[in-house]
């Protein structure tokens, strides 16, 4: 099961707090490790899923499990919303997030504050977009996340989530998995401050319910008109729904 996953495996600490730990840790080489261990294709991956907004030109918009910004940021460039927040429960992520929004000078568009998807402090109906980039693996209780996201999305509004998902056809599923379970951990080990986060992430992706059993739970809690579109051989995939 996907909540039993957690990155340090010890039983005093939640999934939540051990996944905020993880992040805080790795906070300052994040987003360099993410370009490098992804040979830059997250950076597309980012903007094939943002343009799905671009039909409904989002005005008030939520980035949950924001991090360092960068799915946000892309939203800003593409999407040029009045306002966008960004929501997670790492402080340290939100500390590079923060420097990088003054750096670009979008400190009036783009804001952060520490918060939860399975508790997110704003009215039901506020959001005319809610997007979530590799944060729903790690949720604790993926259900409560995306039936509060739900909650807060307007009627009509469009949810896009980019995440993970695992290749099935030879060869892509055995380089994926060598790459994965063997590269990954080597480099994350070497330039982050924490040996564990790049074992939980295979981990992670390996027991999250991805492709129809992801878009069953979509409608499970609501949301309509639920598709996957496969990214790059099924390596990440970009889900869509509505409210
Ligand atoms: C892999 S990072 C993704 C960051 C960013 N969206 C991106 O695309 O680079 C996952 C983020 O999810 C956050 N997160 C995990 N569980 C969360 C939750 N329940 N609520 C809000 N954020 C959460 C983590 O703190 C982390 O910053």
């Amino acid at each position: 099961m996907n909540e039993n996953i957690t990155p340090y495996q010890v039983d005093d600490a939640t999934k939540k707090e051990q996944v905020a730990t993880m992040f805080n840790n790795i906070s300052g080489t994040y987003d360099f490790l993410n370009h490098f261990l992804s040979l830059g294709i997250d950076v597309l991956w980012r903007k094939k899923a943002i343009k799905e907004l671009v039909s409904i030109h989002p005005r008030i918009m939520l980035d949950v499990a924001t991090g360092t910004g960068d799915f946000a940021f892309e939203a800003i460039k593409k999407l040029q919303p009045e306002k966008i927040i960004g929501v997670d429960i790492s402080s340290g992520m939100l500390e590079v997030a923060k420097k990088k929004i003054n750096q670009r000078s979008l400190n009036e568009v783009f804001s952060v504050q520490l918060g939860d998807s399975e508790g997110l402090h704003f009215e039901d109906n506020t959001f005319d977009a809610i997007t979530v980039a590799y944060g729903v693996r790690n949720f604790e209780n993926l259900e409560k996340g995306l039936s509060d996201m739900f909650r807060v999305l307007k009627p009509n509004g469009k949810i896009v989530v980019l995440e993970f998902s695992k290749p099935k056809a030879f060869p892509v599923k055995q380089l994926y998995s060598f790459y994965f379970k063997q590269v990954t951990p080597f480099f994350g080990k070497l330039f982050s401050k924490d040996h564990r986060a790049y074992t939980y992430l295979p981990e992670s992706v390996a027991a999250f319910p991805d492709g129809n059993e992801f878009t069953s739970l979509m409608e499970k809690v609501g949301f309509k008109g639920n598709k996957q579109k496969i990214l790059t051989f099924g390596i990440s995939s970009i889900y869509i729904g509505t409210k």
